[in-house]
């Protein structure tokens, strides 16, 4: 199976690079419609309570998740496969989330993306979290494209 992060040359993320040691290192899928991302946690990423998921990992997850969907778009928009030529970089405009339901830590959690709207500077993701098939979160996220020189201090 092929994965977007696994693609993208550069990337230090929290959420989602291969190299950053203490990362989550998500991985997401892209089928030219949606991409869809597995991610188990552990007991330490629960809430107030211990058997439901803490918000703030649920937001990390959907942020890269979202964001690596609008990047696998955009390589596929300009006719590229994903990290070839010049990079495409996209960083989190905004980010608004719904929690509709306690998310259940024995998971696995189901993240599902799709574009909304893609334009030249600005893509509209849309996200579900779902566990066992229930919805417990969906979001929009608003990515804009930056060029890679955004990165430098
Ligand atoms: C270093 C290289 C490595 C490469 C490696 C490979 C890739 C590796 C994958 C990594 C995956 C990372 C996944 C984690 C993603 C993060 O965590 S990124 C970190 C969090 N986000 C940030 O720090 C962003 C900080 N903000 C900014 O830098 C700037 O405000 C922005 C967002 C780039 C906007 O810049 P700007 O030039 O002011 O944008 P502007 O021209 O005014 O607006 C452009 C369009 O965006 C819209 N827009 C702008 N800001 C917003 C906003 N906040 N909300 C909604 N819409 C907005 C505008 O309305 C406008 O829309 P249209 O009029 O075109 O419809």
């Amino acid at each position: 199976m092929t994965f977007i992060q696994d693609q993208l040359a550069d990337n230090h993320c929290f959420g989602c690079s291969p190299d950053n040691p203490h990362g989550h290192h998500i991985k997401s899928t892209w089928d030219g419609e949606r991409s869809i991302c597995h991610f188990s946690p552990k007991p330490w990423h629960c809430a107030g309570s211990p058997h439901y998921v803490y918000g703030g990992l649920i937001a990390s997850l959907i942020d890269c998740h979202s964001v690596c969907t609008a990047i696998a778009e955009a390589y596929q928009r300009e006719g590229r496969a994903i990290g070839e030529g010049e990079t495409i970089f996209y960083v989190t405009g905004s980010l608004n989330i719904s929690y509709l339901k306690a998310t259940p830590i024995a998971g696995p959690l189901v993240l599902e993306a799709r574009l909304s709207e893609a334009g030249r500077r600005k893509s509209v993701v849309l996200c579900t979290l779902s566990v066992n098939g229930e919805l417990c979160a969906k979001a929009e996220l608003v990515a804009i494209r930056v060029p890679a020189s955004w990165g430098e201090a």
